[in-house]
């Protein structure tokens, strides 16, 4: 008989500074500027991220912990700050070279990066992204 252990969901809340002007290769000028709107100017503009990653296992009976938010934080800082944190994210970061630094893709990319970095991938369950107070995307590696 197998004995079952208590999941538990445990998050941990980020913040980054980043630029970016959202402007994509496979639209014209015309066509960026109208799609973006303001978002498409010339020289960028600035965003303070917040990110919230979410994993979800089972709670280990030695440690009762999910994950030791120590390793989680060291994590953090390699998927998102030592990538993201007070860069131009189409200039300094190589992944948004050809794609759309919209909110959609950076969380898409935080997660990627954190499936790389992490011990034990399964674990990670959710990446929340607020662009500002007011647009939020959340990934669960979703596809279809
Ligand atoms: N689907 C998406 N649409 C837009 C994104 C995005 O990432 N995904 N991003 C932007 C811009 O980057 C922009 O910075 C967001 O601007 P805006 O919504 O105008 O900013 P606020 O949240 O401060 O909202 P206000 O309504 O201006 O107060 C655009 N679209
Ligand atoms: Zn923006």
């Amino acid at each position: 008989m197998t004995s079952k252990r208590p999941v538990a969901y445990l998050t941990r809340i980020q913040h980054f500074s980043a630029a970016h002007r959202l402007h994509s290769p496979q639209l014209s000028d015309a066509e960026n500027a109208k799609v973006y709107g303001p978002c498409n100017n010339f020289h960028g503009h600035g965003h303070n991220y917040i990110v919230e990653v979410t994993l979800r296992g089972p709670v280990t009976v030695d440690t009762g912990m999910v994950m030791n938010i120590s390793d989680l934080k060291k994590h953090i800082n390699t998927a998102i700050m030592e990538t993201m944190d007070h860069k131009c994210l189409d200039k300094d970061v190589p992944y948004f070279k050809d794609i759309v630094s919209t909110t959609e893709n950076v969380c898409i990319f935080i997660w990627n990066n954190l499936k790389k970095v992490m011990e034990d991938p399964s674990l990670l369950y959710e990446v929340k992204v607020f662009e500002t107070a007011k647009n939020v995307v959340f990934y669960r590696g979703e596809q279809e």
